[in-house]
């Protein structure tokens, strides 16, 4: 009846997660129990839950990042931890198998989940806004998008207390991820989870390329684009061309621990090699992926906080063009040591080292940006400027790994482990908290508090360089990544060291928390205010319109002049919102509940398909299927909003402008 799940699936033995399940229990509770107290649900289900906005989409895909980001970092400072035990004789207190299934969850988790989660947030908040559309060119399938990944995160979060995680790290290599070596449903969640989310981002992917193509406002050409909305592009571009990459590589690997095939087990003519080449080519591009709307942030918050016009726009728009056809010839160099050849090798270490010559392009015109600018310190261009040292740091150590045959020595060693989080902390994750103090007041209409966030960024800054410097060290001292306790005492100060940067990072989080709530409890005063909708003196089109924008965006759709189409307005004194003309009835979609249904169908089917309750599994599968037609034969989908509604709320905007004129 209930396939493989039984009571002795439920870890009641284990204490951390037991404490770890009392504690999720009851704050999920407290939350449920706010939310009916204050009589919330029907708002949160008709305005939130349900809606088919960007905007709103946006905000809870960077919630759920946040969210992700918590629990990533619990694995990081427990892994952290029991490394500075588990040393000489000492186990630690985390035994092997579970030592395994953190570090699988942290990376797996740590990308899919708080990074991806965090893009795909940012483009949807910004982009329709920063090309003039009104929406995206798919919003029903935005939705969709957002709830596949929602659940799949679930699903990563069910195997802590039903069943176990993965233990083959977070891409789970085979052999050892077949059913011989892993017999139980670790690996099957890892690939429910990663193929529910990766449908949600391939379809992201083809609505946001479809909204840039088709969605721009008339008069913005290609080269009149602002560059967010280019390295967007070009990310939604990898993710067409990577993702289904993904989809096969698990499904592959999936047939083989369902229906015991053999495409990646030694026997029976398969082969494991097959399994990472493909892997790779799907995981190199995602880590640009990641990286290129970080370089898109940092292009809009550099130049508005230096004010001047970006340096080398043609430039910045060629280099995050050619990375993206680079980033496709370069996947074999998580691989040098598989044995593929010299000339092989060769081939795929120099196109690797050619990404250097790009990227250190980028680098060049932000500091040509800021050179003779009048730079602005604000708590925004901390994190640009402890980015811009910080990356390149790592992107050089990733310039030695792309030497094969230095790479022979520092393959699967914490070196690797030490150029990856520095790339990824200081491009990524900075980029995308840069992001969010720059575009939070145009989401929410209140700036977030600055000295919270100076104090997060030392933190974050310093933190991570205790945390990782030391790596690179153990990596050449010969320690291997994956190691859950080790005997050389040269190592163990290194790990102190190391366990001593998590905490600071982890005050550096702590004081990201205070920083919303301040902001949160201070919105109201006049100084965090945005009644203009342009707090920062900005030079692109999301910044026109009101703070937090109208659902419509856009109450009469802008025609563009020039590249930074509103910096160029502000300066020729168009009136950009073209106040007093006559509004147009606006077409608009309507909310549906679709996303959700099919998402909570997908969680029935991925979580029966994991533990082999195949009539559940049907049941999903049905509840997918039924959602989907009950949708597609729906015509209600969308509205008109009357020109009364447009004025009234376009005329409350003009109201605060002029007041906020008047206070100046
Ligand atoms: C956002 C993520 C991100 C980014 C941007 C990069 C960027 C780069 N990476 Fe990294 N990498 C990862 C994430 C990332 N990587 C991950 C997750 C892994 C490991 C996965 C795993 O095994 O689990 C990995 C592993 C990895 C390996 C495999 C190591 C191994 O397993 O043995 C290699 C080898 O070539 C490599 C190389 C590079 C290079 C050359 C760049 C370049 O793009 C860097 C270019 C940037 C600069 C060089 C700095 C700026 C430039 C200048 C200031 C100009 C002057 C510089 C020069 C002339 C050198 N990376
Ligand atoms: C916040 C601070 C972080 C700390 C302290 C941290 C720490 C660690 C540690 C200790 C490991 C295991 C190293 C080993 O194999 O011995 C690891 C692995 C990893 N981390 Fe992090 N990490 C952090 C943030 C991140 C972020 C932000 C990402 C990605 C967005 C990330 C992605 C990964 C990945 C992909 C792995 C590899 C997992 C594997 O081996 O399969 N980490 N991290
Ligand atoms: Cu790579």
């Amino acid at each position: 009846m209930l396939g493989k799940l039984s009571w002795s699936d439920i870890p009641f033995d284990v204490p951390i997660l037991v404490g770890t399940f009392a504690g999720a229990a009851i704050a999920g509770l407290a939350v449920f129990g706010l939310i009916t107290y204050y009589g919330k649900w029907g708002y949160l289900w008709k305005e939130w839950l349900t809606s088919v906005d960007h905007k709103r989409l946006g905000v809870m895909y960077i919630v759920l990042a946040l969210v992700a980001l918590f629990r990533g970092f619990a694995d990081a400072i427990m892994m952290r931890s029991q490394l500075a035990l588990a040393y000489a004789g000492n186990p630690g207190y985390l035994p092997p198998h579970h030592y395994d299934q953190i570090f699988s969850a942290h990376g797996t988790i740590m990308i899919f989940f708080m990074a991806m989660a965090f893009m795909t947030g940012l483009m949807n908040v910004i982009v329709p806004l920063q090309i003039g559309a009104r929406d995206v060119a798919f919003p029903f399938l935005n939705s969709l998008s957002f709830w596949m990944t929602t659940v799949s995160f679930v699903l990563i979060n069910i195997s802590l207390f039903i069943g176990e995680f993965s233990q083959c790290g977070w891409l789970a290599y085979p052999p050892l991820s077949e059913t011989q070596f892993s017999p139980g449903v670790g690996v099957d969640y890892y690939i429910w989870a990663v193929q529910l989310s990766g449908v949600g981002t391939l379809l992201t992917g083809v609505n946001f390329f479809t909204t840039i193509v088709k969605m721009r406002a008339p008069g913005m050409t290609y080269m009149k684009m602002p560059v967010f909305t280019w390295t967007i592009f070009c990310t939604t571009v990898l993710i067409m061309v990577a993702f289904p990459i993904l989809t096969v590589a698990l499904g592959l690997l999936g047939l083989d621990r369902y229906l015991g095939m053999h495409f990646f087990t030694n026997d029976g003519g398969g082969n494991q090699m097959l399994y990472l080449s493909v892997i790779w080519a799907w995981g190199h591009p995602e880590v640009y992926i990641l990286v290129l709307p970080a370089f898109g942030a940092f292009s809009e918050i550099t130049q508005t906080f230096s004010r001047k016009p970006l340096f080398g726009y043609n430039t910045m728009v060629y280099a995050t063009c050619s990375i993206m056809v680079l980033s496709l010839v370069v996947w074999v160099h998580h691989f040098f040591t598989m044995g593929a050849g010299p000339n092989v090798n060769a081939f795929f270490g120099i196109m690797t080292m050619i990404i250097a010559i790009p990227t250190g392009v980028k680098i060049f015109n932000w500091l040509f940006t800021m050179y003779k600018g009048r730079v602005e310190f604000h708590a925004t261009m901390y994190w640009v400027i402890g980015f811009m040292i910080t990356f390149s740091i790592g992107g050089m150590t990733g310039v030695m790994l792309a030497i094969p045959a230095a790479d022979f020595v520092l393959h699967n060693s914490l070196f690797v482990i030490a150029h990856f989080h520095n790339v990824i902390i200081g491009g990524v994750y900075f980029g995308y908290v840069a992001a969010m103090n720059f575009w939070f007041p145009k989401a929410f209409g209140f700036k977030l508090n600055e000295a919270w966030g100076k104090r997060a960024f030392w933190f974050w800054f310093i933190g991570f360089y205790f945390a990782f410097m030391p790596l690179y060290v153990l990596g050449f001292m010969g320690m291997t990544r994956r190691m859950n306790h080790y005997d050389n005492p040269d190592w163990y100060p290194w790990m102190l060291v190391a366990v001593f940067g998590a905490v600071l990072i982890a005050c550096g989080i702590v004081c990201q928390l205070t920083q919303l709530y301040v902001s949160i409890r201070d919105r109201n005063l006049a100084e965090n205010r945005d009644l203009t909708g342009d707090p920062w003196n900005a030079r692109t089109l999301e910044w026109s319109t009101s703070s937090p924008p109208p659902f419509y965006n856009f109450a009469v759709v802008p025609t563009v002049h020039d590249l930074d189409a509103f910096a160029h307005d502000k300066e020729a004194g168009i009136d950009t919102r073209a106040a007093g003309s006559v509004y147009q009835p606006i077409h608009m979609p309507k909310n549906t509940s679709a996303g959700f249904f099919v998402g909570a169908f997908s969680l029935v089917l991925g979580f029966a398909a994991i533990w082999y309750i195949w009539w559940l599994a049907a049941l999903g599968l049905i509840g997918v299927i039924a959602t989907v037609i009950a949708r597609s034969s729906n015509n209600d989908v969308d509205y008109y909003v009357p020109v009364s509604e447009v004025a009234r709320i376009e005329n409350e905007h003009t109201r605060n402008l002029m007041a906020a004129q008047a206070a100046e």
